[in-house]
């Protein structure tokens, strides 16, 4: 089935997201796609997701890939994850049958792009085995086409980097096949038919291997086609397929520690949790851009990134361009900068708040947005402004009962706009740390009786 625009069509974002990556990773990453706007022949790389499993350990009735973390379904995160990757032309996704109608609906709730959706099998291996048959085969009506190179992860693992999914792609095109490790937290042993030691293994000299594992097509297709029943029934590493019939020793890559699985329900608090923790690294400049105006964003935009630490910025959206302002909703950014340098009074702050307001976004988390407004004092008498702000003031109580912080900022300029700009903007960013800010604001937040009314 398939799902969104065609496999083929290109890019979800107009250029490369190389940030994250460091040094070599990025020369590396440029290089892929310098090969790729050359017009040369960059290897084409699609990514299999096994979500068909049931989540027994987790020990609640829905599967864990479809249990909600702050709302959103656990698997879109995952397929974030994947979409933001550019060079990632196709997502395949395994789901059972039964669960088919709840998926598409996932993927059409949070716009999901370059999805196609396949039915699992009994056990993960088969649910592989079955996103690969749908690459590999010119299927009728399909638009898959076969990669060169395909990543396999899991949809319960939502915290994959572009620079751990772009290193496993380069390593299996350089060696057939390659994985994620991260060391081992406990020593692994081996029991003995009564239930005692037989033998321990050194813990500095195993791994654990994590996902995502990235080969080359024909090297797993290969596997899979020639592994037996029993492979498919109980194995649980695709690296030892490629090994075991291909003969391809798997490049071994460090992981980060946010790649572990979703497993147990406490794993689920853990997730809200990092979740939570990059939300509050996450900031939307918005603002009623014109040219000239437009500069005020990108310095804002270019301050912060130098300023704080881990900040993703996405900026140079209007307040207008109401699709812009939904798909940022959708992602769940959670901090706001709204500048309003053309319109007097706060008209854009006051769509922002509509359209969250609307939105539900704050129901399990405050969201926070910042109001800036400029004032020249030749042009528009101080008293005139500072009225249309104080409505700002009614605002913020009206929505903080919708658990909205909101503040407002008075840019107030004397001398040249820009000098001002800068002074300012300092101040701004230097209140900290953003997340302290969302932290601090936080201790406004409405308590159970406010929000009700
Ligand atoms: N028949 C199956 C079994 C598992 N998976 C997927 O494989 C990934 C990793 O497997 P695991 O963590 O074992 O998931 P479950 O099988 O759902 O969990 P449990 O073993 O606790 O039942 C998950 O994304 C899961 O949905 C799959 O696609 N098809
Ligand atoms: O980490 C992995 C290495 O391939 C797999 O995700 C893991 O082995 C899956 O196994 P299971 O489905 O039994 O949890």
């Amino acid at each position: 089935m398939e799902l969104g625009p065609p496999g083929g069509a290109g890019p979800a974002e107009p250029g490369p997201r190389l940030r994250g990556l460091r040094g070599d990773d990025r020369a590396a990453s440029a290089a892929w796609l310098s090969e790729a706007s050359a017009g040369r022949r960059a290897p084409s790389v699609a990514a299999v997701l096994p979500a068909g499993g049931s989540g027994e350990r987790m020990g609640v009735p829905t599967p864990k890939q479809f249990c909600p973390v702050l709302e959103r379904p656990l698997i879109s995160y995952t397929l974030q994850a994947l979409e933001r990757v550019c060079w990632i032309k196709d997502i395949v996704v395994a789901v059972t049958g039964e669960n088919m109608e709840v998926m598409k609906g996932i993927v059409q709730r949070y716009q999901h792009k370059r999805i196609s959706l396949v039915e699992a099998g009994v056990t993960r291996h088969r649910s592989i085995f079955n996103g690969l048959k749908a690459l590999a085969e010119d299927q009728p009506n399909s638009k898959l086409c076969r990669p060169e190179v395909v990543i396999i992860h899991d949809a319960v693992r939502p915290f994959v980097e572009e620079d751990v999914l772009l290193k496993v792609a380069i390593a299996a095109k350089e060696h057939g096949a390659a994985g994620a490790i991260r060391p081992l937290v406990s020593t692994v042993i081996s029991p003995s038919a009564d239930g005692c030691l037989d033998h321990s293994l050194e813990r500095t000299s195993h791994r654990a291997s994590e996902m995502p594992q990235a080969f080359l097509f024909d090297v797993i297709y290969e596997a899979y086609q020639q592994c037996s029943d029993y492979d498919l029934e109980f194995g649980t590493e695709c690296l030892q397929l490629a090994l075991k019939y291909c003969h391809t020793k798997a490049k071994l890559v460090e992981g980060s520690p946010d790649l572990w699985k979703v497993t147990y329900k406490r794993d689920l608090y853990a997730a809200e949790s990092i979740i939570k923790e990059r939300i509050s690294q996450q900031i939307c400049i918005l603002m009623d851009a014109k040219e000239d105006e437009e500069h005020v964003g990108r310095c804002l935009e270019e301050m912060l990134k130098k300023e704080l630490n881990h900040v993703k910025v996405t900026s140079g959206a209007l307040c207008h361009a109401g699709r812009d302002l939904q798909q940022i909703i959708l992602e769940q950014c959670y901090n706001f900068v709204c500048v309003n340098v053309m319109t007097s009074d706060f008209e854009e702050t006051r769509k922002l708040l509509n359209a969250l307001e609307e939105s539900n976004l704050s129901i399990l988390y405050p969201v926070v947005v910042i109001s800036v407004h400029f004032l020249d004092y030749k042009l528009v008498p101080f008293g005139q402004k500072m009225e249309h702000l104080m409505q700002i003031k009614e605002f913020a109580k009206e929505v903080k009962k919708r658990n909205i912080l909101l503040c407002g900022l008075l840019i107030y300029y004397p001398q040249k706009l820009w000098e001002t700009l800068l002074t300012n903007i300092r101040i701004f960013t230097g209140w900290g740390h953003w997340k302290g800010l969302h932290q601090l604001v936080e201790l406004q937040k409405p308590s159970p009786g406010e929000l009700r009314g």
